[in-house]
C-alpha cells in the first residue's frame, strides 16, 4: 500500500528506453527499429501523421501491444535498464509501473466515484486499510486535479462526471497503484478546450513525480506540454520510424529534418 512518504521519496519517474523496436500486426510491419529515450521528470510526446504507429509503438512500452492476437515485435523496451520482456518478467508487475491512460474516459461508469481511484489496487493485490484507503484516495484525486471537485460526493458513481473530470478521474486511478510511467494515448481528444487545459496544467504538474508519454494530434498542446518530442513518419506504405526526436523547442523552432518542419507546421497530416 503506498504512503504518503512513497510520493514523496521515491514517486520520482524512471528512465524508459526503447532499443530497436519494430512491430508487426500479422506479416504486416508497422513499426521499424524505433529507439528514443524518455527520461524522469519530463513529458515526451508523440506526434506524426495518423498510422504511423505512434499508438502501437506507446503499446508496445507496457507489453498491451501483445494482447492482439496478430501482434509481434522485436527490439527492447528497458524501464530503469532492465527489459520489461525479459523472459520471467511479470506482465501484470509492468502494467503496474507503466500506467496507461486512454483517448475516451473510461472510468467504471456504476462504480463510486472514490472505489474508481482504489480499483487498480484489487489487480495488484496490494492490502489497505479503510483510513489508507481514504488517505489515498485523497492524494490521488487531489494529484489529478479533482479532489476539490469531488470531496462531497465521492460515493456518486464515476459515469456521473463530465467527461474532462471523468479523464482526470482515469489519471487518479492509474497513479493509486503508484506507476513509475504513465502513457497517455490522445487523452484530450474527445474533451472540450477547457477540460483539455485542465488536463494539461495536471501533466504538468505530475511530471516531476512520473515519466509521461503522450501522443497527441494537437501541435499546440506539445509545443504547450513536452519537454521532449519524437516525430514519427510511415512514408508511402512503408513502417513507421522516427524521423527526428530532440527537446520541444528545436523540434518545433529549428527542425533538421524538412519533413518535420512540414509537419508541425500543418503543410500534411
Ligand atoms: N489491431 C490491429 N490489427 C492490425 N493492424 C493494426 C492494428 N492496430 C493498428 N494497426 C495498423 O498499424 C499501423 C499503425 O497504427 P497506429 O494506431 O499505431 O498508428 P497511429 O500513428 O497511432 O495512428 P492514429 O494517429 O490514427 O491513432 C496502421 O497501419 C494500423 O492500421
Amino acid at each position: 500500500m503506498p504512503t504518503d512518504e512513497d510520493f514523496a521519496d521515491d514517486f520520482r519517474g524512471s528512465e524508459l528506453e526503447a532499443v530497436g523496436v519494430s512491430a508487426w500486426f500479422g506479416k504486416r510491419k508497422v513499426l521499424q527499429r524505433v529507439s528514443l529515450t524518455m527520461p524522469p521528470g519530463s513529458v515526451t510526446a508523440l506526434i506524426g501523421p495518423s498510422g504511423c504507429g505512434k499508438s502501437t509503438f506507446l503499446r508496445i512500452l507496457n507489453r498491451m501491444h501483445e494482447l492482439v492476437a496478430s501482434a509481434s515485435l522485436a527490439g527492447e523496451v528497458l524501464l530503469d535498464g532492465v527489459d520489461v520482456y525479459e523472459p520471467g518478467g511479470r506482465i501484470t508487475e509492468t502494467r503496474r509501473r507503466i500506467g496507461m491512460v486512454f483517448q475516451k474516459p473510461n472510468p467504471f461508469p456504476a462504480m463510486s466515484i472514490a472505489d474508481n481511484v482504489t480499483a487498480g489496487l484489487k489487480l495488484t493485490g496490494a492490502k489497505a486499510s479503510r483510513d489508507e484507503k481514504h488517505h489515498l484516495i485523497e492524494q490521488c484525486l487531489t494529484k489529478a486535479g479533482l479532489w476539490k471537485e469531488v470531496r462531497d460526493r465521492l460515493k456518486q458513481p464515476g459515469g456521473a462526471l463530465s467527461g474532462g473530470q471523468q479523464q482526470r478521474l482515469c489519471i487518479a486511478r492509474s497513479l493509486a497503484v503508484r506507476p513509475d510511467v504513465l502513457l497517455m494515448d490522445e487523452p484530450c481528444s474527445a474533451l472540450d478546450p477547457t477540460s483539455t487545459r485542465r488536463i494539461e496544467e495536471t501533466i504538468a504538474e505530475l511530471r516531476d513525480e512520473v515519466t509521461i508519454v503522450i501522443v497527441t494530434h494537437n501541435m499546440q498542446q506539445a509545443a504547450r506540454v513536452s519537454q521532449q518530442c519524437a516525430f514519427f513518419l510511415a512514408e508511402d506504405g512503408t513502417p513507421g520510424q522516427i524521423v527526428e526526436a530532440g527537446p520541444t523547442r528545436d523540434i518545433f523552432d529549428d527542425p533538421v529534418d524538412p519533413r518535420t518542419a512540414d509537419y508541425v507546421n500543418g503543410r500534411f497530416g
